[in-house]
């Protein structure tokens, strides 16, 4: 039947439809004759399938079965247990960051119960970290992502980088963590990886106030390179071990200052003991995610609109209004809308519902 009605769609979709004569019977006479009303019936198939791969457990993950879940499911090992985020990880100081809720927005928590997060764009940030040589970039980055702390300096030369995965609110999500080289002479190789970040972390040493100077280039070196507005920045602090619970406090009340100016978020991080480091990169996780899953779903629901304007647009002028029409999942959930009654038909189908995944079908009711 989903094969029978994609095909109706395409025929629906690619055809010219005959213009409407002024005469025409329209949806109007249907909704007297006929009011339709359409059950949708999706089967237990969505249940009834075992699953790619047994996703780890949580609270989002628990209400969902079947086939839908394990789609969004990566291939390999569940992620660490330090690596889940159910609930929105807090800034390190409220004077500098970059909001100050507790939760995630409340569209993001009902898409995520409902698994409905997309696919494309969502399920990787890029991250870039700069600053001065010898501040400690790679240090932080190997602490979060290795666990480890190696006194020796080595310099970075050009650009490495690091994936690091998550699971939020139930959702697979990952990191892409570019460390570049803070020495004048790889600059160059470097700025050629700034473009697409979403999240730039400029790093200082809290022991060198001359390096945190030096962020304000940094950082205006890394936003040149992509969309004003597209990026969150942080200024990170690091090697807190090294100073005394006084000189990082008064480190802190400048490094503050240039947060507010530079619209970032602040954070100082000790790569050697580990101290915030994971809780800094939970919060820069946690934002990308959350700033990913809401224009995911601005780009779809303008999408979804655009094609039920055409679907509707159309069997208002058709002479002969189909029975059914094959629209996307996504306008489903349009369905209540006033513009939807009375028509006598109803619909779908979706391309990125995986093919005989489920069972889908309308009952007209009378
Ligand atoms: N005590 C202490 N030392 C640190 C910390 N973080 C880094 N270091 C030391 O600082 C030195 C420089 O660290 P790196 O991480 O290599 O610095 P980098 O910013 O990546 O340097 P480039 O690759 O040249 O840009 C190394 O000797 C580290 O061991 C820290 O949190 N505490």
């Amino acid at each position: 039947m989903v094969t029978a009605l994609g095909a109706w769609w395409d025929s629906f979709r690619c055809k010219p439809h005959p213009d409407p004569a002024p005469d025409v019977q329209d949806s109007s006479d249907a909704r007297r004759s006929r009011v339709a009303l359409v059950a949708l019936v999706i089967s237990a198939a969505l249940s009834a399938r075992p699953s790619r791969a047994e996703p780890r457990t949580s609270q989002a993950a628990a209400g969902l079965s079947g086939r839908m879940k394990s789609s969004l499911m990566p291939l390999g090992p569940p992620v660490s247990r330090d690596r889940i985020i159910a609930s929105f990880p807090k800034w390190y100081t409220p004077a500098a960051c970059l909001q100050l809720k507790e939760h995630f927005h409340g569209q993001v928590n009902a898409t995520c119960q409902r698994r409905n997060t997309g696919t494309v764009g969502l399920n990787l940030s890029k991250v870039v970290v700069v600053g001065d040589l010898y501040v400690g970039k790679t240090s932080l980055i190997h602490r979060f992502c290795k666990n480890v702390f190696d006194r020796d300096y080595k310099a970075t030369i050009g650009v490495d980088f690091e994936i690091e995965r998550f699971e939020i609110a139930g959702i697979p999500y990952s990191l892409q963590i570019w460390d570049t080289a803070g020495q004048e002479k790889f600059k160059c190789i470097a700025s050629a990886y700034y473009r697409g970040a979403q999240v730039i972390i400029t790093a200082f040493d809290l022991t060198d106030m001359q390096t945190l100077e030096h962020t304000r280039q940094w950082l205006e070196d890394a936003l040149r390179e992509n969309e004003p507005g597209s990026c969150f920045v942080f200024l990170v602090g690091t090697k807190k071990d090294l100073l005394s619970g006084a000189a990082c406090e008064q480190a802190e009340v400048e490094a503050v200052h240039l947060a507010n100016e530079m619209q970032a978020e602040y954070w100082s991080v000790s790569a050697k003991t580990g101290e915030n480091v994971k809780a800094f990169f939970s919060r820069v996780a946690a934002l990308a995610f959350e700033q990913s899953v809401l224009q995911d779903l601005e780009r779809r629901s303008s999408a979804w609109l655009q094609e039920w304007r055409e679907v509707y647009q159309r069997l208002r002028r058709a002479r002969d209004p189909p029975a059914w029409v094959a629209v996307s999942w996504d306008c489903l959930r349009g369905l209540h809308t006033p513009h939807m009654h009375g028509q006598r038909l109803l619909l779908l189908w979706r391309g990125d519902v995986e093919p005989g995944s489920c069972d889908v079908s309308v009952h007209p009711l009378c």
